[in-house]
């Protein structure tokens, strides 16, 4: 399987949005990941609609919006209008999950279902079929910059072994204290999208570590 880079625009300097944007359209990253919080389903705020319309504007890549707000359902077409490629809602978010995901769908775009730190990969047994994508939250959510939770490799091993039997096409994305020092062991776990923010745009070079990312994941599946 294909693996993905999706730095998170979350960590990016937004009084120089469109510079970042730009740096991205011309790394080797794969995708762009989009942080949508609300205050409420999170302890932060971060940018809503205007904002992922700008970014939509310059960007070159798919956006893989993660909506860390509660209902959901209730905006999901206007992120499909605002030009995401993946609506990732929270199960924490969902009383009707499966409808949920059936709305993303409609709108065209992939869907994924992210879990928190706290919450068991077992409970998406019975939409795992239904689903592009899991996102395997190891931090909580709400911050960039946070240590990464090591209990996530048991939950990305669990999560493998458990779509291989029903959707082995599922991406498995891991969003939280990702980078250099742990993507072999998360490649090893089984988990397909990295999500990275502090890890690429805290560095001398972020185009330069996105392609140290890409380098060490093709060397590792050559081995
Ligand atoms: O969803 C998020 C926070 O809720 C961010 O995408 C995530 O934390 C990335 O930041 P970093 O790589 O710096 O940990």
């Amino acid at each position: 399987m294909k693996h993905l880079i999706a730095p998170s625009l979350l960590s990016a300097d937004f009084a120089n949005l469109q510079r970042d944007i730009e740096m991205v359209n011309s790394s080797e990253a794969d995708w762009f990941h989009v942080d949508v919080m609300d205050g409420v389903f999170v302890p932060n705020i971060s940018f809503g609609f205007p904002v992922m319309e700008a970014i939509k504007r310059y960007a070159t890549k798919p956006l893989d919006v993660h909506l860390m707000i509660v209902n959901p359902d209730q905006y999901i077409e206007r992120f499909a209008a605002a030009g995401a490629s993946v609506i990732t809602v929270h199960y924490e978010a969902c009383t009707h999950l499966h409808r949920t995901i059936q709305a993303i769908h409609a709108t065209g775009c992939k869907a994924g279902v992210a879990i928190n730190p706290h919450t068991p990969v077992g409970l998406l047994k019975d939409v795992l079929a239904d689903l592009d994508l899991v996102l395997v939250m190891s931090v909580n959510p709400g911050f960039g910059g946070q240590k990464f939770i090591p209990n996530t490799l048991n939950k990305l091993r669990e999560l493998k072994a458990m779509a291989s039997v029903v959707n082995p096409d599922l991406l498995i994305e891991v969003d939280g204290g990702v980078g250099i020092k742990n993507l072999a062991d998360l490649i090893q776990a089984g988990a397909s999208v990295f999500v990275a923010g502090n890890a690429i745009f805290a560095a001398p070079s972020p185009s330069v570590m996105i392609s140290e990312l890409k380098q060490l994941d093709a060397q590792l599946k050559s081995s």
